[in-house]
């Protein structure tokens, strides 16, 4: 049973019935008509179309689980995959949890423990305090050790909600009652802590793959720096920032602490990446189903190739100037094709576009054997895809493939967010 929607949805169920395994879809009541609920073998309303009476309903899903006599429940990501006391819900009633176990899902939700648990296992991480701190004394000692500019962040925190840059001693003391009180109201934990401003980074995610033999191998990485609003908008592998030194380095590095940590299954490690320097953020893990089932890798280190070059496109259903959401009804609907071309999506000709759920609607894939040729294929790719009916990003993502910036990959973090306003 996949608890989830959309285009996530849609790709769980494909590797199912690629492996013979029948699925049970959930919907919410505007779903009904939703491709991943059509492709199902099954599928089960769960409820009306707001999350947290549908796809955040622990209660409605569990029960959905029991009526279908479902034996696994795949969370997707967003909504529940990263709620512990659901992955715990789901174990006690008898379900495999396809995710990370809820003690892993609660230790890296603390994002103290969480690096704690990286530097332990060799990984480079963000210099700052090493626990919580409290009154505004810490604060200052810690920022002075540290040096300013300093970062708040929130312990529960995560995903870039209750983050707050602090340029100077002066702005401390009110910087961290803000950041107190918003981690209290967004998390229900107001504890904060204190790092090192990365001030512009790249995001560099290393995929890794771990049997519950000791096996661990990374597949490469990707370039998530361009993001809006910790939304990414493309990711690219292999990053053009890193020369393969450098990528053997950090691949080994994340498939050790994975080895270390006695985990299974498919994880991805996520740095910031400035001047030649790692530090760890995150780890998300997910269990493949293979893995699941406990198949020994099939592959060691010096099976793993890195051949040509590949580039995501998220497209969301808002305007691509103001960003404003863009439901409604997709009244014509054409897919790009050809070789090195994939299309994500859960779109099809006359379905409409709920406005309750966020607004990704189709990832764009091109592959092929060098950087430039990738663009070239992925620019021809969204000038081929029509979605009519709605308004979708494509055309800004045609603005960014003609950058000069991006033809050089000369942009970080922040970069894409200057971009957007600038050329918007
Ligand atoms: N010490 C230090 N310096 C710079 C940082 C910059 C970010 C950040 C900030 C804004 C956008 C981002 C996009 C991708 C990855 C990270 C970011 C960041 N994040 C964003 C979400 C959460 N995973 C942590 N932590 C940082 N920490
Ligand atoms: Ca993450």
């Amino acid at each position: 049973m996949i608890a989830n929607r959309g285009e996530i949805a849609v790709r769980i169920i494909r590797a199912c019935r690629e492996f013979g395994i029948k699925t049970v879809a959930v919907h919410s009541t505007a779903d009904a008509e939703a491709m991943h609920a059509r492709l199902a073998d099954e599928s089960v309303c769960i409820g009306p179309p707001a999350p947290r009476e549908s796809y955040l309903n622990i209660p409605a899903i569990i029960a959905a689980g029991e009526i279908t006599n479902a034996n696994a429940i795949h969370p997707g990501y967003g909504f529940l995959s990263e709620s512990a006391d659901f992955a715990t819900i789901v174990e006690e009633h008898g379900f495999i949890f396809i995710g990370p176990s809820p003690s892993h899902i609660t230790l890296m939700g603390d994002k103290i423990r969480a690096k704690q648990t990286a530097a332990e296992l060799g990984l480079p991480v963000i210099p700052g305090s090493a626990s919580a701190l409290e009154n505004a004394d810490s604060f200052a000692q810690a920022a002075d050790d540290i040096g300013y500019p300093v970062l708040i962040k929130a312990v529960a925190g995560g995903g870039g909600r209750g983050m707050k840059r602090v340029d100077s001693r002066e702005e401390l003391v009110t910087a961290v009652a803000t950041a107190r009180a918003e981690a209290d109201a967004a998390f229900g934990n107001d504890a904060l802590y204190l790092e090192k401003l990365v001030a512009a980074p790249r995001h560099i995610e290393v995929q890794v793959l771990a049997d519950q033999f000791g096996n661990a191998v990374h597949l490469g990485e990707r370039d998530c720096s361009l993001q809006r609003r910790h939304q990414k908008v493309l990711e690219e592998a292999p990053s053009p920032a890193l020369d393969p030194h450098q990528r053997a380095e950090i691949g080994a590095r994340a498939s050790a602490a994975v080895r270390e940590l006695g985990y299974r299954g498919v994880g991805t490690l996520e740095f910031l990446y400035e001047d030649g320097a790692f530090y760890f953020m995150e780890m998300n893990t997910r269990i493949q189903i293979r893995v699941a089932a406990g198949e020994p890798l099939a592959l060691n280190q010096e099976d793993v190739r890195f051949e040509g070059h590949a580039i995501e496109c998220r497209i969301t259903a808002e305007d691509p100037d103001t960003f404003r959401p863009s439901p409604g009804t997709v009244s014509g609907y054409h897919t790009p094709g050809g070789p090195g071309v994939r299309i994500d999506s859960a779109l099809y000709d006359g379905y409409r576009i709920p406005p309750y759920y966020d607004s990704l609607i189709s990832k764009v894939i091109a592959q092929a054997g060098s950087r430039t040729a990738c663009v070239m294929r992925l620019r021809r790719a969204l000038e081929e895809y029509v979605i009519q009916g709605v308004s979708t990003t494509i055309p800004l993502h045609l603005r960014l493939l003609a950058s000069t910036a991006f033809a050089e990959s000369a942009y970080d973090i922040h970069w894409f967010e200057r971009f957007v306003t600038e050329t918007g």
